[in-house]
């Protein structure tokens, strides 16, 4: 089997690398290799490649510059997942995708489903969004993850972030009205390398193809995540010049930015574990290990 990955140096994409290496051989692509918002060289490049299944962790992922960058995010967000749809019904592969909570307006205090309809409130969101639908249109058989708060050791993400201001300031100032569940890359990528592994085995005749909610269990809001970071860091020896009572907790509205974030991005991911037979640990268990790495 050969697979298409897309994004290899991004976070998740770091991480599909190692994951999908035992199962297939794996043709991982960067911006080097092809740039996604060239939807005629993607096109070019698949028809070459002709893989058994395209997995995309590629991403415009910049929230805030998306807001100034509306048509260059819909290019890599939503015509490249439809470009690699059209092109993978055509030579009989299968997609693998992932989305964003963001999809989500992010009123109520409710767990987000998968029948419940999105109202994304800022450009990437949108983008993404579109892309899910762009894809699923396209292609029968692809699967669209979406889920929340990536983390891993390997890219940027708020909680290197969170250490890199806590080393360097007296305090800190973190939102904590915004809800949801930060999911470590290791984790998406192992459960996309089990699906793939499934696929491999038994053939996709009776392949749940379709769009899952997948995201660490438990809830937190980014300012108990900050603080949670900082702590581990401590414990594991850094010295932090933000102490995790120096966190202070602030409103969303005291953090104004480009992009409006959803206050609730919690996903109930029981269709995805029901489906698949599969368990999501709980969110502290994803972050340690990759604090792990990063320490
Ligand atoms: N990060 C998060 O918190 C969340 C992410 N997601 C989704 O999960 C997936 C993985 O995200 P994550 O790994 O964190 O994202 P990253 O931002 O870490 O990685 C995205 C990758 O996409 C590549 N890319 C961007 N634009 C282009 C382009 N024009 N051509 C080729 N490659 C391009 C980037 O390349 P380069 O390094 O050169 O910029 C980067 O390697 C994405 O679909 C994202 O929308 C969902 C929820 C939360
Ligand atoms: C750096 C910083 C951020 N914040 C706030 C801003 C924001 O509301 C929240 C998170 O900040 P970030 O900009 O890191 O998060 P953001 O880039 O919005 O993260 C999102 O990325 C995209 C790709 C997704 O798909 C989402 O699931 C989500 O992970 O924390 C503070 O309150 N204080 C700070 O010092
Ligand atoms: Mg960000």
């Amino acid at each position: 089997m050969k697979l298409l990955l897309t994004g290899c140096h991004g976070q998740l994409g770091f991480e599909l690398q190692r994951s999908l290496a035992p199962l297939a051989e794996v043709i991982a692509i960067g911006r080097e290799e092809c740039d996604l918002s060239d939807a005629p060289a993607l096109r070019a490049l698949i028809q070459t490649i002709r893989p058994d299944g395209i997995i995309n962790p590629a991403a415009y992922t910049a929230v805030d510059k998306a807001e100034s960058e509306i048509k260059l995010a819909r290019k890599i967000n939503t015509d490249a997942p439809r470009v690699m749809g059209e092109e993978a019904a055509r030579c009989g592969a299968f997609v693998f995708h992932y989305s964003t909570d963001y999809v989500f307006e992010g009123t109520g205090t409710s767990f987000y489903r998968e029948t419940d309809i999105p109202h994304p409130q800022n450009v990437y969101g949108q983008s993404k969004y579109d892309g899910e639908q762009a894809l699923r249109a396209a292609c029968t058989r692809s699967l669209v993850m979406r889920t929340s708060w990536v983390v891993g050791a390997h890219g940027g993400n708020f909680a290197k972030t969170m250490l890199k201001l806590a080393s360097e300031r007296e305090s800190l100032n973190v939102v904590a009205d915004q809800y949801g569940a930060p999911t470590s890359a290791a984790l998406l990528a192992d459960i996309t390398a089990q699906l793939v592994g499934r696929i491999l085995q038994q053939g996709d005749q009776a392949f749940p193809y379709g769009l899952y909610h997948v995201a660490a269990s438990g809830v937190t809001n980014w300012h108990a995540y900050a603080r949670f970071v900082i702590a581990q860091a401590m414990r594991a020896g850094k010295s932090m010049k933000t102490l995790p009572e120096k966190v202070q907790p602030i409103s969303t509205a005291e953090y104004p930015l480009p992009a409006k974030r959803p206050a609730n991005s919690r996903l109930d991911t029981t269709l995805f574990q029901h489906t698949f037979n599969l368990r999501l640990p709980d969110w502290q268990q994803g972050v340690a290990h990759v604090l792990q790495q990063i320490l």
